[in-house]
């Protein structure tokens, strides 16, 4: 079967990078995502996702869209030792790709990738996954599915005061729902940061939205 862009991604990971080296990881993908763009949030995106993980120092971390692992490994090796780190996939294809790169960064015993539907895992975090609330959620799969999904997380009692939630890609392809939600819900304090889309001149935005609680 023909191989896939994110084969061949992960092809170039394992040929190039070194293992057990998250940033050599990191490198790699960026390196071959300039001739062959990908939506991994990439190196001018994700050092302010890394700033916004370090001030919120989480115990307990939820991504929504794993894709090839990349922000996955950006942001679990910023946790301090017995942090989980759990990222839900709905691409059984990609979560085989990232589970590969996230196990050569040697990043397997921190993350933990959750393969299915956002809307059929998330209701299942407490009883399947010993969640109790989440400190930091990375919002970066379907910008349909953002606000159902901050609101499921709200109705299942995952959120506590203080728990922040940082969406990516709200300018490009955009979350137009999302920001007016979380912007005009009252439950929410809101950051916008301009940036640029990955591996491109466009522009583009993160939004972080703390809970009020
Ligand atoms: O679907 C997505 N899920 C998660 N993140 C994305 C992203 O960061 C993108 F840039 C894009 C994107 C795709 C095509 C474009 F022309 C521009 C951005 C898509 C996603
Ligand atoms: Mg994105």
């Amino acid at each position: 079967m023909a191989d896939s862009k994110e084969q061949r991604t992960l092809d170039y990971v394992l040929q190039n990078a070194v293992r057990g080296d998250p940033q050599s990881v990191l490198d790699f993908i960026d390196k071959f995502s300039e001739n062959e763009w990908a939506m991994h949030v990439g190196n001018v995106k994700g050092p302010i996702v890394e700033k916004v993980v370090t001030e919120t120092d989480p115990s307990t971390c939820l991504e929504l869209g794993t894709y090839c692992g990349y922000s996955a490994i950006r942001i679990s090796r910023l946790l301090k030792p017995g942090t989980r780190f759990l990222t839900i996939e709905s691409c059984p294809a990609n979560a085989a790709i990232a589970q590969q790169m996230i196990d050569f960064a040697g990043m397997q015993d921190k993350v933990k990738i959750l393969q299915g539907s956002s809307q059929e895992i998330i209701p299942r975090l407490k009883a399947d996954h010993q969640v109790e609330t989440l400190d930091f959620v990375f919002i970066d799969h379907w910008s349909e599915c953002y606000t159902p999904d901050t609101k499921l997380l709200e109705e299942c009692g995952l959120l506590r005061k203080g728990s922040v939630l940082l969406a990516d890609n709200v300018v490009y392809p955009g979350a137009p729902d999302f920001l007016e939600y979380v912007r005009t819900s009252g439950r929410y304090d809101c950051t916008n940061f301009p940036t640029h889309l990955q591996y491109s001149k466009k522009e583009d935005a993160l939004e972080k939205a703390v809970y009020r609680g």
